[in-house]
């Protein structure tokens, strides 16, 4: 069971990752109506400090996938996780310009939306709610039998993770909101969230 913690944006906070050893660790890109988004300065400034075993994930929401590629192939990160309206025709135009993995979020809504991700052409997707970094679950009856590996996100907290786990076999756990307090990374969530993940 993987465990990615998303939105770092602060040196301590690289602390914190490195101590912690999570699978991924996320940067929300250029991205100013979130509060966790860095700018391409902070990023490769914080990106250089992670220890290396840890992936590290960009999250995209309206960026080109021409400015998107250009900072996966200068080797600040392994991933790009595509989290807006990106169709198929964006992820093979990005696929030809870099070698590096693709993941896509999906806005889970109804089972449409689930037939999408299944179909993605995405190396990894995201099950999440509308939006992204909300701190909000969607409906996870939804799910049922997800045919493909998928990271779980949304609202993934102390509380709710144990409960998700009971039910579903995701590849992994996405969080963000549920390793902060009053949206500043907490050090002892973060701990807590990765022990509770790997001891399943
Ligand atoms: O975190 C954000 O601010 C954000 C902004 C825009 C798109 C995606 C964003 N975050 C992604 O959403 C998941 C779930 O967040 P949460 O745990 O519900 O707060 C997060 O892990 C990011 O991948």
């Amino acid at each position: 069971m993987k465990i990615k913690i998303c939105g770092i944006n602060r040196p301590v906070d690289v602390q914190y990752i490195n101590q912690s050893q999570p699978d991924y660790v996320g940067f929300i890109v250029n991205f100013p109506k979130s509060h966790r988004s860095v700018d391409y300065n902070q990023l490769r400034a914080l990106a250089g400090r992670i220890d290396a075993p840890i992936k590290k994930v960009g999250v995209f929401v309206d960026e080109s996938a021409e400015q998107i590629a250009q900072i996966l192939n200068e080797e600040i990160l392994d991933i790009a996780q595509l989290h807006g309206k990106q169709e198929e025709d964006f992820i093979k135009h990005l696929r030809s310009l870099t070698n590096k993995e693709i993941w896509k979020a999906f806005a889970v809504e109804s089972e449409d939306d689930l037939l999408q991700a299944e179909a993605s052409s995405a190396d990894l997707v995201l099950l999440d709610n509308k939006g992204g970094g909300t701190g909000q679950a969607f409906d996870h009856s939804l799910i049922k039998k997800f045919p493909r590996p998928y990271l779980l996100a949304g609202g993934m907290d102390e509380e709710t993770i144990p409960l998700v786990l009971d039910r579903f076999s995701p590849m992994g756990i996405d969080t963000s909101s549920g390793t902060e307090t009053n949206k500043k990374k907490d050090p002892k969530k973060i701990e807590n969230i990765i022990r509770m993940v790997r001891n399943v």
